[in-house]
């Protein structure tokens, strides 16, 4: 019985034989008809898919390799990723999170957990399991065997999205700084404690100020609509110790955007400053200050008045590499729209110093004069050190105002000096009368000079 079954089952050699042979006849006679109907781009284009097909099928994975930069300009996919996976962290495998406590404010709060390297995070999108993989500082892979168009078209702008909700509604901004050693932004978090509410300024001029922000922020639109980037550009000029910093700080904590300060005398030129600014990130403040003392062609003197200078300023100019133009470029021009909802600062105490260029309609939305203490002024600083509204001493004090020039710095440093307003009050008018006489010394010496 059992031979009689392997009998009937099992071909003999020569049958196998006959059909390996008609075989190898068929697909010789098949590829010379495929060869010689379909043209060869054709054929190639149906190898590719092919080959895709399988093996995106028997392949275990296909990882998505996200590097922080790319073409020089920080990756936004990189960014978001960065942001989003710390909201995963209950789906890390690897045993270990990164505790950090960075809230200076409270060192009772809660600490935050961050994700370690080479840790895996699994993520749920759409009922699909997904797994991502902290390489290093620099690299995250995204990895997953099937539903790869979804994950291209629909996940990473799902996880854009998230990105840009959780930024604005982060806690601890932070405050870059460019090291031109190591060509790379340093950040620390931005713990600066100044809000509009306690910075004085004249109250028509601080709500105008918060209007336009409010406006810029929710203008994503607006800016679309009329074919404009979406920046604006603050001029702060007045002397020193007038609240130009603090308003940046203001501003910072208003909008809930981190800042990016650049030190403008590191840039060795135009190029550097292009790819220094391509890699900050959206929903920031890009801060110049003391543009005055940059050493740029933006500073203290125009180009022509240079020219008609000749020789050595000319020379002196050629030594100049980060020029007018460049920094314009940033300000109005075509670089300007490489990075969204960015605010632009430029600080100076003279803003006379400045070529006309910059200060041209247009270039710097808002010109913001940050000046000397006005009664006005002086009244909200006494509310904020002393938590008075009125006092005797406010009439004659708000008189030496008009006369003396005094600025915010000047006067907090005299309210800090005892938090019993007759004392403080009293030290202030001492220190403004003896300001009054100085200057009244100087002016008599000048006279006498001129005379
Ligand atoms: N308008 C203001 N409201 C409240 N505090 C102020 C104001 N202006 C100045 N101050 C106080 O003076 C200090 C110095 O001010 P700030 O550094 O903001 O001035 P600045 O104009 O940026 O000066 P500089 O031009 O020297 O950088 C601040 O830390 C703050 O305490």
């Amino acid at each position: 019985m059992a031979s009689s079954f392997f009998a009937q089952r099992i071909p003999s050699v020569s049958a196998i034989f006959s059909v390996y042979t008609s075989l190898s006849a068929f697909t010789i006679l098949f590829r010379t008809i495929l060869n010689e109907i379909i043209p060869v781009k054709v054929r190639d284009f149906l190898v590719s898919k092919f080959t895709d097909y399988f093996s995106s099928h028997f392949n275990s994975n296909f990882t998505f390799i996200i590097q922080e930069q790319c073409d020089y300009v920080t990756n936004q996919t990189f960014r978001a990723a960065e942001t989003y996976l710390p909201t995963l962290l209950a789906g890390t495998s690897t045993g270990s999170l990164l505790v950090r406590s960075i809230n200076l404010k409270n060192p009772m709060a809660k600490p935050r957990y961050g994700i370690p390297v080479k840790a895996k995070i699994t993520d749920e999108f759409q009922g699909i399991p997904l797994e991502w993989t902290l390489h290093s500082e620099k690299t995250i892979t995204l990895t997953r065997k099937e539903f790869r168009d979804m994950i291209m078209s629909d996940y990473f702008t799902y996880i854009a999205k998230s990105s840009v909700d959780i930024l604005k509604h982060i806690e601890n901004l932070k405050i870059h700084t460019y090291n031109p050693h190591n060509r790379e932004w340093e950040s620390a978090v931005f713990q600066h404690h100044t809000t509009f509410e306690t910075l004085a300024m004249e109250t028509e001029l601080k709500n105008t100020l918060i209007r336009d922000l409010d406006a810029f922020s929710k203008g994503k639109n607006f800016f679309k609509t009329v074919g404009r980037a979406w920046k604006r550009g603050y001029l702060l000029y007045g002397p020193p110790g007038t609240g130009k910093s603090s308003l940046v700080a203001a501003i910072a904590n208003h909008m809930k955007y981190s800042i990016y300060d650049l030190q403008i005398q590191s840039v060795a030129d135009d190029a550097m400053l292009r790819q220094i600014l391509t890699s900050t990130e959206n929903r920031s403040i890009l801060l110049i200050e003391d543009l005055d003392c940059s050493g740029t062609d933006a500073s203290c003197r125009n180009v022509n008045q240079d020219e008609k200078e000749g020789g050595e300023n000319q020379n002196k100019k050629k030594k100049k590499e980060v020029t007018l133009s460049g920094l314009l470029n940033f300000v109005d021009g075509l670089w300007s729209s490489c990075v969204e909802e960015r605010i632009i600062i430029f600080t100076t105490n003279h803003k006379e110093k400045l070529d006309p260029a910059l200060l041209r309609p247009g270039r710097m939305d808002v010109h913001v004069l940050m000046d000397y203490c006005t009664p006005v002024v002086f009244k909200k600083l006494a509310a904020l050190y002393l938590e008075i509204e009125k006092h005797d001493m406010f009439e004659p004090i708000e008189k030496i105002f008009l006369e003396v020039k005094a600025t915010p710095a000047e006067v907090t440093e005299q309210l800090m000096v005892s938090k019993n307003p007759d004392i403080a009050l009293r030290g202030l008018v001492e220190f403004l009368l003896s300001k009054k006489l100085t200057k009244k010394n100087e002016d008599t010496e000048i006279k006498e000079a001129e005379a």
